[in-house]
């Protein structure tokens, strides 16, 4: 007998669309499937002003198949210099969703970030003033940090400050990878939120290093060991709305993954759904899955959840391609490493 779900039609709280030609090649695999994505901002140059986040959805927008129903959040990279006026007019007028911050030099495209955090003091008493929440790559880039412990550090030197100092800012710390985040989360009030990402739900560190160097498998924050997997697997699978899906998909083409000096992103866009059932499935927690994917998102953003629905079907498994075409190279596609029976029905 073929098990089937039903569920709203998720939103991705954390993605990467890249421009041009890449943006072009991997759009279609988010909109056949996501209602919404909140859309990160490093692009060269970074979308760091009101127009720029206008003229990105434009773009977004003029490339998106026709018959695919799909709205893009967008958000501004947070800088030294960016005026608190513009933002506010940005989120009044509903043109973004959130303001993303990066320590400068921390990830992908984050040279533009913040590196004196008192810089952005003022912006950030405006996003708490107005209800904009900041979105955080959760890392120190202190080059005294081991790379393992940076998430860790930058809870206890950044964010935890900040929040003492501003309580009314509202929070999302994306890409959670550690047990210490999932706890810093589970015991703060609800303007502290968290994006888990499938891959950190199903890698560990023994992934990206265990039997030669899996670049694929590289991503900023670095998966930790398996303890820290373990301890996300749970806060995602328990139905807490504080934890919410971001895939955090970043696309890089395989020769610059592929290289001396790899580049930092996992590409999951393609079968986010399939890996995350199939986890969710593996823990008797099919029944969280809509509130993961669908509910607690749109709950902590303040907008309504979709009305629209999808269904999971359970069966054979499933092919993926190993890799998508893209106008700007091949894309590798995230091997979760086992099996992917579920699948989402065409409609
Ligand atoms: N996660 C990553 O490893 N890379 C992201 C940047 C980010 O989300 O930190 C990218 O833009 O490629
Ligand atoms: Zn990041
Ligand atoms: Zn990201």
């Amino acid at each position: 007998m073929t098990q089937t779900l039903t569920l709203r039609r998720p939103d991705d709280w954390h993605l990467h669309l890249r421009d041009g030609a890449m943006m072009e090649g991997v759009l279609p695999e988010t909109a056949r499937h996501f209602a919404r994505a909140i859309v990160m901002p490093n692009l060269v140059p970074p979308v760091v002003t009101a127009d720029d986040a206008r003229a990105y959805r434009g773009r977004i927008l003029a490339a998106l198949p026709g018959g695919l129903r799909f709205t893009p959040l967008m958000t501004l990279y947070l800088t030294e210099a960016t005026d608190p006026d513009d933002l506010t007019a940005a989120h009044a007028s509903g043109l973004i969703a959130a303001v993303k911050l990066y320590p400068a030099g921390a990830t992908t495209n984050s040279a533009s970030g913040v590196q004196d955090f008192d810089k952005v003091r003022p912006v950030l008493e405006r996003m708490a003033e107005i209800g904009c929440p900041l979105c955080v790559h959760g890392e120190v880039t202190d080059p005294e940090i081991d790379i393992f412990d940076r998430e860790t550090v930058f809870i206890d030197r950044v964010l935890d400050p900040l929040r003492r100092a501003i309580p009314d800012l509202r929070v999302v710390m994306e890409h959670l990878t550690t047990a210490q985040g999932v706890a810093y989360v589970q015991a703060s009030d609800s303007n502290l939120a968290a994006t888990v990402t499938p891959h950190h739900l199903i890698i560990n560190r023994n992934h990206i290093l265990v039997g030669g160097v899996k670049p694929h498998y590289y991503c900023l924050p670095v998966a930790k060991r398996e303890t820290h997997r373990l301890e996300l697997v749970s806060a995602a699978t328990s139905g807490d709305a504080r934890f919410f899906l971001g895939t955090d998909s970043a696309p890089h083409t395989d020769p610059n993954k592929e290289c001396a000096c790899g580049c930092a992103g996992i590409f999951s866009a393609t079968n986010t759904l399939s890996c995350l059932a199939e986890v969710f499935d593996g823990e008797g927690a099919l029944d969280k899955l809509e509130a993961f994917v669908a509910l607690n998102g749109p709950a902590f953003y303040g907008l309504p959840a979709n009305e629209e629905t999808i269904t999971l079907v359970k069966g054979a498994p499933v092919p993926y391609p190993a890799k998508i075409e893209t106008g700007a190279g091949p894309v590798t596609l995230f091997d979760p490493g086992f099996p992917l029976h579920w699948r989402v029905q065409e409609t």
